[in-house]
């Protein structure tokens, strides 16, 4: 029994027994060896579910609260739980392999473990003092740096807690005369280092305190760190990955485990003792180890503080079974360093705001992802690091940076979006890289653990591989992509004219941009010193997702942990999807657009080939050209201005909207109709141009006029499944901004369905205005300039209304909404379509203009009925959650202009703005 033989068990039970008063007769369980793993606990009988395990009286406990009391001189606080318990370790080991003398927890102290030279923290504290031997040399020298760090830790807590029982020693020579170790009660004096060396050698106060205490509440505060215990028989128990088998009862918590009531009907034997259940679902059979999972720990946890690791096969990572965890500490580190003068900044906002450290890779739950703290870190230092001092706009940048963690926005930009996940790339593949060069050899020779410890290595450096991978396949980029994209020159290295500093500024971004996006840059750049064509810095092809979770803003340094990791999980897993849509929406509307234009474009030519377009009767041509180019890019806008917005009110709105592009496509066809074919039954040799029949103009239009709506329409149903998957994720940005109140979420839908309807209104009037140009207004008369003028006044009266609306401007809103009353009036023209004296003019285009001014005015209407609902609910706190993008866009406004130059890093603010309905989806 390594350590313990059957004996030395019996003597615990009689000690536990018949000092204690504990019940051991119906005790199913014992200690045996476990290959690897020392001893464990196994069942000597079937034990039904919910059976009590063992309840330790509470004077078996070792804890600082049962051994102060051995130790009057010690006043309560001088020293911690850790170094009492080990203070009284150390006066009571038992020399070699023998029993322990101690009159209180000798039993007890006697089956604690000798040996702990093949735990890592022993290679490390050996090092410090010169005495490491050639085995635990080259394994301490093989751990992966992440698992280093881990140990170096936990061995500043030991030489903390060993130099203060040192020094109370030292300080205090009468408590030698406690000790039941002759050699140490008759000192005169203490050397330091061969106690030490009696520490570290032979029983290891620290390790058996570190590697078996478990939490149990003796402090008012439930995290003192006093709270905690050994507890006699539990600390056999080994860890175990999948399942628990032993349960503490609530009132005496356990860290990691989940603790539980006892099973109805039955109650503690003793009040005071601490106990344990067996699992409530199942029996346990005779034989089997009885496991407690430590709790959630990862590998790197696990081999530093325990001294094992849980091993794993490839497929559990990908399944998802294995927990693999990543340490990237150093790597974030050394990004920092790289930045220059500036990583002062980075470093002092992340430790002020408690986000410093804890950077992870997780395997599990799957998609593989960051952790929440690292994409924090992340994104500050892509935000500042090109800056070289800090100026009132790295303090804007943090301020963004501030906003993402609070949760008031979701990203920083976009920009910073696709260059924090490059970063996150070349964190993963170092990580990779260094750990496919890892060569730790399995047989050193030396004492049996050795192998096993160079295994458990090993196991580290799969675990850092392999977590990786998976990150590298959830990022969606493969490690090819990437290596092409390193192979790529930096596009700011393109040689362009001085000149064009702006150009080149906007350039630099694309250094750290996607594969694809720079392809397109590279393949629009000129090879040398001529201009770009402006369009070139507008096509971007992301290949990246941007963030957006249902709950990516569990953001604080405290939602770490499961909710951190679940939020993390969100991010990558609800992301793609919600992005591909998006792209997807933006990317055939536009095609959609293009194709309908060119169509509309090829009708417009050919009409305008054979006749004079100024008639009146040939008028619905050019209107329907002018009104289809204005209709398709003001939806163009209003998709990408919506998905940019997240407002999923507008996209309903774009639907309507495009359902009644459909119907005016098709009246389209009756119009059109009724202005060229005026001998229906005319061919091409008698009446090319008047003609309906067979060879006619009319017939060499109808195809393009009759494939708009059929586009059109298609397009239709396509983005309505679209809108629909974008629909719940959208629902979530009103939540980010106004929270989880109903009427606070209603009021600020009337918000964006009003500031919606006035984009509308705007489309409408120019709608309107263009047709009325197009058709009755001479070029050279007062009217027509005055109309023309009127779109930039009506412009300009909506932004008042939409300003007002938002800022809860009341004076502002009580003029825009008398306006939009006063407005209706303008539709009295609609009589004039019929009116005798002027239904002439409109005939060819009556249908549509009358469709047009109707739906203008009923717009116009909801626009004045909604603005009164707006109106009312001013000054209902509102008005924080509608200012956001507004207050973002002056913060910001600073960097998307002025001065070229790299330094303004983070320049696409104005356009990917963090807060919840400003997030770009591009
Ligand atoms: C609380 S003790 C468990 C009993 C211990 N095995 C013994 O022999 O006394 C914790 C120690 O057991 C070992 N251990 C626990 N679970 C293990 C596992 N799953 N694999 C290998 N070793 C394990 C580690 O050395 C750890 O430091």
């Amino acid at each position: 029994m390594d350590g313990l033989d059957t004996q030395r068990w019996e003597r615990l039970l009689v000690w536990l027994r018949d000092k204690h008063g504990m019940d051991t007769a119906a005790l199913r369980i014992e200690p045996r060896t476990v290959p690897g793993a020392g001893r464990g606990l196994f069942a000597t009988k079937d034990i039904p579910p919910s059976s009590i395990l063992f309840e330790i009286p509470s004077g078996a406990l070792m804890n600082a609260a049962t051994v102060l009391p051995l130790y009057p001189q010690i006043k309560e606080g001088q020293l911690s739980g850790t170094q009492l318990v080990s203070l009284h370790l150390l006066l009571h080991k038992p020399p070699g392999d023998a029993d322990s003398l101690d009159p209180t927890f000798g039993p007890y102290i006697t089956t604690l473990p000798r040996d702990f030279s093949s735990h890592p923290l022993t290679w490390l504290v050996n090092r410090q003092r010169k005495k490491e031997d050639a085995w635990s040399r080259y394994l301490l020298d093989h751990v992966p740096p992440s698992a280093w760090q881990a140990i170096s830790k936990l061995e500043k807590r030991f030489w903390k807690d060993w130099d203060a029982v040192a020094g109370f020693m030292g300080a205090n020579l009468a408590v030698l005369t406690q000790s039941t170790r002759p050699e140490l009660r008759h000192a005169r004096t203490i050397e330091r280092e061969a106690l030490l060396s009696d520490y570290l050698t032979e029983s290891h106060e620290f390790f058996a305190v570190n590697t078996r205490c478990i939490f149990y509440r003796i402090r008012q505060n439930r995290s003192d760190p006093d709270n905690f215990t050994l507890c006699p028989i539990l600390d056999f128990a080994n860890h175990g990955t999948e399942r628990t088998h032993i349960f503490p009862v609530v009132e005496s918590e356990i860290w990691g485990t989940a603790g539980q009531r006892a099973p109805a009907g039955r109650k503690k034997a003793k009040a005071d003792a601490f106990a344990f259940y067996g699992p409530s679902d199942i029996t346990v059979s005779q034989g089997r180890e009885l496991l407690l999972k430590y709790g959630a720990h990862s590998n790197r946890f696990l081999f530093s503080e325990y001294g094992f690791v849980t091993r794993f096969r490839p497929s559990d990572i990908s399944s998802g079974s294995f927990e693999g965890e990543v340490d990237v500490q150093e790597f974030v580190e050394e990004m920092i360093d790289k930045a220059g003068p500036i990583k002062t900044v980075i470093k002092f906002t992340l430790e002020d705001s408690g986000y410093w450290g804890d950077w992870t890779l997780h395997s599990a739950p799957r998609p593989a992802h960051p952790s929440w703290r690292l994409i924090t870190a992340l994104r500050l230092i892509c935000a500042l690091e090109r800056y070289s001092t800090p100026t009132f706009e790295t303090r804007t940048a943090i301020n963004a940076w501030t906003d993402v963690t609070n949760g008031v926005g979701h990203t920083i930009s976009s920009v910073n979006e696709r260059r924090w996940r490059q970063r996150l790339l070349e964190i993963c593949e170092a990580i990779r890289e260094r750990a496919q060069s890892s060569n730790i050899n399995k047989s050193q020779g030396g004492p049996s653990w050795v192998s096993w410890m160079a295994e458990n290595v090993r196991i580290l450096w799969r675990e850092e591989l392999e977590v990786a991978e998976a990150v590298i396949a959830s990022i969606g980029a493969d490690s090819a992509a990437s290596a092409r994209l390193r192979l790529l020159p930096p596009v700011s290295s393109l040689p362009l004219p001085p000149s064009f500093t702006l150009a080149t500024s906007l350039l630099s971004r694309w250094d750290h941009s996607p594969l694809p996006g720079r392809l397109v840059l590279l393949a629009l750049a000129p090879p040398t010193g001529s201009c770009f064509p402006s369009s070139s810095f507008l096509i971007r092809i992301p290949l990246w997702p941007l963030p957006r979770s249902r709950d990516g803003s569990t953001r604080s340094a405290e939602h770490q942990g499961p909710a951190g990791i679940s939020s993390d999980r969100a991010i990558s897993s609800v992301l793609p999807h919600v992005v591909k849509c998006g792209v997807v929406l933006k990317a055939g509307r536009a095609a959609e657009a293009i194709v309908v234009i060119v169509m509309v474009a090829i009708v417009f030519g050919k009409v305008a080939d054979h006749v004079d377009l100024v008639l009146s009767r040939y008028k619905t041509i050019p209107c329907y050209l002018a009104l289809f180019i204005l209709a398709e890019v003001f939806e163009v806008f209003m998709a990408y201005d919506a998905l940019r917005l997240r407002n999923i009110i507008q996209l309903v709105g774009i639907l309507l909207f495009h359902s009644a592009l459909i119907v005016m496509s098709a009246l389209q066809v009756h119009e059109a109709h009724s202005a060229i074919v005026h001998d229906p039954s005319a061919n091409w040799t008698t009446d090319y141009v008047n003609g309906g029949g067979p060879g006619t103009l009319w017939q060499g239009v109808f195809p393009f006029l009759i494939v708009s709506p059929v586009i059109i329409g298609v397009s239709w149903l396509v983005m309505i499944f679209f809108v629909r998957q974008l629909y719940h994720e959208f629902g979530w940005a009103i939540f980010h901004v106004v929270g989880a109140n109903p009427a606070a979420k209603t009021m600020y839908q009337f918000y964006q369905v009003m500031i919606c309807l006035l984009k509308f209104d705007f489309f409408a009037f120019v709608g309107v205005t263009m047709q009325l140009l197009i058709l009755v207004l001479a070029k050279n008369t007062a009217e027509f300039g005055l109309t023309i003028a009127a779109i930039p006044i009506v412009f300009v009266l909506l932004i008042g209304a939409g300003l007002a609306v938002q800022r809860e401007i009341k004076w502002l809103m009580s003029i825009s909404l008398v306006l939009m009353l006063a407005a209706e009036t303008y539709f009295y023209k609609l009589v004039r379509f019929y009116e005798p004296a002027s239904k002439e003019q409109y005939q060819t285009v009556r249908a549509t203009l009358t469709t047009f001014t109707i739906i203008a005015f009923l717009l116009l209407f909801a626009t004045f009925a909604i603005g009164l609902r707006c109106f009312a609910d001013f000054d209902k706190g509102l008005l924080k959650s509608k200012m956001h993008d507004i207050t973002f866009k002056r913060r910001y406004s600073s960097s998307t202009h002025g001065t070229a130059g790299a330094k303004k890093e983070d320049g696409g603010y104005g356009s990917g703005a963090p807060l919840g309905q400003r997030v770009s989806i591009e």
